[in-house]
């Protein structure tokens, strides 16, 4: 039998990339806080619940169009923030961008992104979205101006990070005493006006705050930003939707309903951050019950594969967002490379949508899947049933 070298999974990716990044670099994408309980979480929760395929029906035309914040993309696959791509490969998020738009679905860009936002943007088309993710900075008029910048490039929502009142400990960085190499820069925190004015001066930062302190302001966290002085602070300077990540709960779900927020991400920031929380997969049903339709709700965390994709999307997920899979996948082969990540997991979706009998991403709701305890509760009601059934002359005649 032969054998080929290029990946024919995401976990393909993933080995390869360990052999061909940068150690620290490396560990900076790998790594999750603490005891890494939830980052492993993440993606074993995924195999509790299983698929309820049905079977005969016509398959040959399979679609994962679907709408987001109303407008239709190609598919409920997108991508999650990750701070500097340039760490994977030297075109950085130009790459992941043009990956992104030939496969459509929607690029979340981070405000820590090693390519200004005007530029990542252009790469785009119709078939998908980009939204930006915002950090609140501790100077909240930078961030006001990564706000204006995006509206005017035509971003179109802005991702707010909620779960990051402090950075998490990630042992691993502290270990590698990880910093970003001096050839990268956060390009969005340069102003692009200081550019065009000053001809041939190198671009200063916002209020010429050095990058180094603005990019420790961001890792930093900022731990007095709260409901009520974010959200409307947001509304009054942005007419575009505000979507909430990191929200895994119930009662922040419904917060964001009554603070007038588009959608929330389902997400642990891929067990970066606090550790010991809910998988977001086991947290999605709590939230979608919550959400009550009002808003959209995505989510993030440990997909790797196109059943998690159909499992999240069974359980109510209108989105599904993959990070470390494409930082790979940029790692392994720039732009082929990301696109490559974001195409396994698109055709193992169609895959797991023609096995299991659905054909548009609209027919998949929860009686596709079996929740944890569902199975329980199901193979014991077998149990029950098959000693009934055995023991049925001896119920008789006890009659
Ligand atoms: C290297 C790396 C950098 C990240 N940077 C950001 C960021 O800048 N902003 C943000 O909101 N989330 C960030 N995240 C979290 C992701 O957006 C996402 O929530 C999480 O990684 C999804 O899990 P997955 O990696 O298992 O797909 C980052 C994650 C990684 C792995
Ligand atoms: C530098 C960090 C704040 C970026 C981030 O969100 C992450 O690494 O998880």
């Amino acid at each position: 039998m032969e054998f080929t070298n290029s990946p024919v999974c995401i976990k393909d990716l993933e080995h390869i990339a360990s052999k061909v990044m940068h150690p620290s670099a490396l560990s900076y994408y790998n790594s999750g806080a603490d005891d890494e309980q939830t980052k492993l979480d993440n993606i074993a929760a995924f195999d509790k619940y299983r698929i309820h395929p049905r079977i005969l029906r016509n398959v040959t035309a399979i679609s994962t169009e679907t709408t987001i914040l109303g407008q239709q993309i190609a598919t409920p696959l997108g991508i999650a923030p990750c701070a500097m791509h340039m760490l994977a490969h030297p075109a950085g998020e130009l790459a992941t961008s043009r990956a992104a738009a030939q496969h459509g679905g929607v690029m979340i860009l981070s405000t820590l992104s090693t390519i200004a936002l005007e530029r990542v943007i252009a790469e785009g088309n119709s078939d998908m979205q980009y939204w930006m993710q915002l950090y609140v900075l501790s100077d909240w008029s930078i961030t006001e101006k990564i706000v204006q910048r995006s509206e005017r490039a035509g971003f179109k929502a802005l991702v707010l990070t909620v779960d990051m009142p402090i950075l998490g400990r990630r042992r691993d960085d502290i270990r590698t005493r990880f910093i970003p190499p001096p050839h990268i820069h956060l390009e969005n925190f340069f102003d692009p006006e200081s550019a065009s004015n000053s001809e041939g001066a190198a671009p200063s930062t916002y209020n010429d705050v050095p990058e180094l302190l603005l990019a420790a302001s961001v890792a930093g966290g900022n731990p007095a930003v709260t409901w009520d002085n974010v959200i409307p602070w947001l509304k009054s300077i942005t007419k575009l939707p505000i979507i909430l990540k990191g929200i895994l709960t119930a009662e922040d779900t419904k917060l964001a309903i009554s603070y007038g927020c588009a959608g929330v991400i389902v997400s642990n920031h891929g067990g970066r951050q606090l550790d010991g929380t809910l998988a977001s997969i086991d947290a999605l049903p709590h939230v979608v019950e919550a959400a009550e339709d009002k808003i959209e709700v995505y989510m993030d965390g440990g997909v790797r594969k196109g059943s998690d994709i159909f499992k999240a999307l069974a359980l109510g997920a209108r989105a599904v967002f993959v990070a470390r899979p494409v930082l790979w996948g940029l790692a392994y082969d720039g732009e082929a490379g990301a696109k490559q990540a974001l195409d396994l997991l698109q055709n193992e979706l169609k895959l797991t949508m023609m096995l299991s009998g659905t054909r548009t991403i609209q027919e998949i709701d929860d009686s596709y899947v079996l929740e944890p305890v569902t199975q329980w509760i199901q193979s014991s009601v077998r149990r029950q049933k098959r000693a009934n059934h055995n023991d049925i002359e001896e119920l008789k005649s006890k009659l």
